[in-house]
């Protein structure tokens, strides 16, 4: 039996820092339309939880959890990129045949193997430059405003973007969202590991010609193999030293992870990486070395 669902409802599983942004936003533009968080145990915890804004203002807002009488026809996907893959499986058996999936991490590979994993759904692919952190489980702090944009394999507007309420909460249609995707793992596989390895903040990587001299080797490696990918960077170097330096007082995601003895995202950069090398019979020795070292402190 399935319970009062709207058309277009959203789902969002995932309710971390992100997650819980995005519930927010979604909430505060609709609240006649709320999104339905989706945790881990399939059983909603929390009934409401406090969002501190970036004006530091603090609002509580409720929340509907997912049930199994649910039929998801439209899923956000807010896990780490090293979650996605078993979320979705999770929730297979309560996703609609053609439902429409919107996988919001960091890094790349992940993508395509739910896209190989289940041909008949259909994804979108996003990125976010919103920053968030969790105080505890039902408190979030938006540290930052950032934008989020999303785009498919075909670069095709579905009909459904047009009367979207993910346009409504600023999201924006991105044509070659790969491309973005591609940017995006190149600059992180040139400073997260690095700041793991040095123990530093982002700037810091700018401060020593040894650190310097790895992080120019990475993107040299990175430029030849996404190059042969289809996604040539040009400047490289500069574009990684203009946000190390944009985000110099940051712990890089991947530092915070390893700080927390959580697992990084780390394979689905620089892992990414040394996977396509493979494909395209280029050397990544440095991005080899690199993952090697930070694997005996940290879990990839
Ligand atoms: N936070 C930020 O400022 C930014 C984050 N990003 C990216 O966004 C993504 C999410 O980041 P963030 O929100 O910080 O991460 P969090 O770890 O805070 O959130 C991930 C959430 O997903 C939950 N989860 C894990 N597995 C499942 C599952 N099978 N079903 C449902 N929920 C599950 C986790 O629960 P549990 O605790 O039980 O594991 C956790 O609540 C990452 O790829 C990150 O790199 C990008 C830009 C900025
Ligand atoms: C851009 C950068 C490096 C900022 O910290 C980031 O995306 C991350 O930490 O994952």
């Amino acid at each position: 039996m399935q319970t009062s669902l709207q058309d277009h409802q959203w789902h969002i599983a995932g309710p971390g820092a992100i997650g819980l942004l995005i519930h927010s936003f979604l909430y505060k533009a609709n609240p006649d339309l709320p999104p339905i968080l989706v945790n881990r145990s399939l059983q909603g915890t929390f009934t409401t939880y406090n969002l501190t804004n970036c004006d530091q203002k603090i609002e509580t807002l409720p929340v509907q959890w997912f049930e199994k009488q649910h039929h998801i026809s439209h899923l956000i996907v807010t896990t780490k990129s090293h979650q996605v893959i078993d979320c979705i499986k999770a929730l297979s058996s309560y996703l609609q045949p053609d439902a429409t999936i919107l996988l919001l991490h960091n890094g790349l590979g992940v993508q395509q193997q739910a896209i190989d994993t289940w041909p008949d759904f259909h994804f979108y692919l996003g990125t976010t430059t919103e920053g968030a952190w969790k105080q505890a489980d039902n408190i979030v702090v938006h540290a930052g405003t950032g934008d989020t944009r999303l785009g498919n394999f075909t670069n095709k507007q579905p009909q459904w973007w047009l009367q979207s309420e993910l346009r409504d909460i600023g999201f924006m249609w991105q044509d070659n969202i790969l491309a973005q995707l591609h940017l995006k793992v190149a600059i992180n596989a040139a400073i997260n590991p690095l700041t793991i390895l040095f123990e530093c903040q982002n700037g810091q990587l700018l401060a020593s010609p040894d650190r310097l001299s790895l992080m120019r080797a990475l993107c040299e490696e990175t430029y030849l193999v996404l190059t042969a990918e289809g996604y040539p960077i040009t400047d490289l170097v500069s574009k990684v030293t203009q946000i190390a330096e944009r985000t110099s007082a940051n712990y890089s995601s991947s530092y915070q992870d390893w700080a927390n003895q959580r697992k990084t995202e780390l394979f689905s950069m620089n892992g990414y990486i040394q996977t396509l090398g493979k494909k395209h019979n280029i050397k990544t020795p440095t991005h080899d070395k690199v993952m090697a070292e930070v694997a005996k402190k940290a879990i990839l």
